[in-house]
């Protein structure tokens, strides 16, 4: 992605598809739900990370038209094929992030600090998210160092 543009959603009215339920899902999935998502996964299968209770859980693989009335769509199974195909599948008003991809993704996203008052977010622009991970615990502890990060808040 060469021309990103950074912005915070209001996820709380939207409907967002997760394709996959596996351990990437997983990580998307509680990103989503802190975010107050109205998220629907998409899989046959659901790793214990993802709480079926806490999501709408639409047991069956992936086909063409499962994501016609969604907003934003993260195709996240372990097969590259089915991935490209439900960024293939969305409209131009759908946002799409293919995990698997990231030359067909929409938009990519990000490591997070956040407190009640602060939000901090790192990318690499889709290079490292390794390093992106690394920065935000360095960020953290900055952050601490200066009382403007308070664990208990975030
Ligand atoms: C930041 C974070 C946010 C999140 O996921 O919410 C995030 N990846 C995280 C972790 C992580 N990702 C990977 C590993 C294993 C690494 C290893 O083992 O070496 C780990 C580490 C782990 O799992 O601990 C592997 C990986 N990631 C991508 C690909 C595919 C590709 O590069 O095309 C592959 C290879 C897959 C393969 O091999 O097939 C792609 C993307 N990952 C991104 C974000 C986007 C760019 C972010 C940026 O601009 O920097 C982007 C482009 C799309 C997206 O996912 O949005 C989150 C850390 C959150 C945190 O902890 O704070
Ligand atoms: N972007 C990232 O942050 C990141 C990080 C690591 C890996 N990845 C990519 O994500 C992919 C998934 O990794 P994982 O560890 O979650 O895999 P996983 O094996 O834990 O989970 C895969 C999930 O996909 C589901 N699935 C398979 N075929 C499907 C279909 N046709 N329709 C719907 N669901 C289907 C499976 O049932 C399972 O729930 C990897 O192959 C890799 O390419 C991305």
């Amino acid at each position: 992605m060469n021309y990103p543009y950074p912005i915070n959603i209001d996820l709380t009215r939207k409907r967002v598809a997760v394709i996959g339920g596996g351990k990437v899902a997983a990580r998307k999935v509680t990103g989503l739900l802190d975010a107050k998502a109205n998220v629907f996964v998409i899989s046959p299968t659901l790793c214990d990370a993802i709480d079926p209770a806490k999501i709408t859980w639409i047991k069956k693989e992936y086909a063409t038209g499962d994501i016609s009335e969604m907003d934003i769509i993260i195709a996240c199974t372990d097969n590259r094929r089915v991935n490209r195909q439900v960024a293939k599948d969305a409209t131009h008003f759908q946002l799409v992030n293919d995990a698997s991809n990231k030359k067909q993704s929409d938009f990519f996203n990000v490591a997070r600090v956040e407190s009640k008052d602060l939000l901090v977010t790192v990318s690499t622009k889709g290079k490292s998210p390794m390093k992106a991970k690394q920065i935000k615990q360095e960020i953290r502890q900055w952050l601490e160092t200066k009382h403007w990060f308070n664990q208990e808040e975030g």
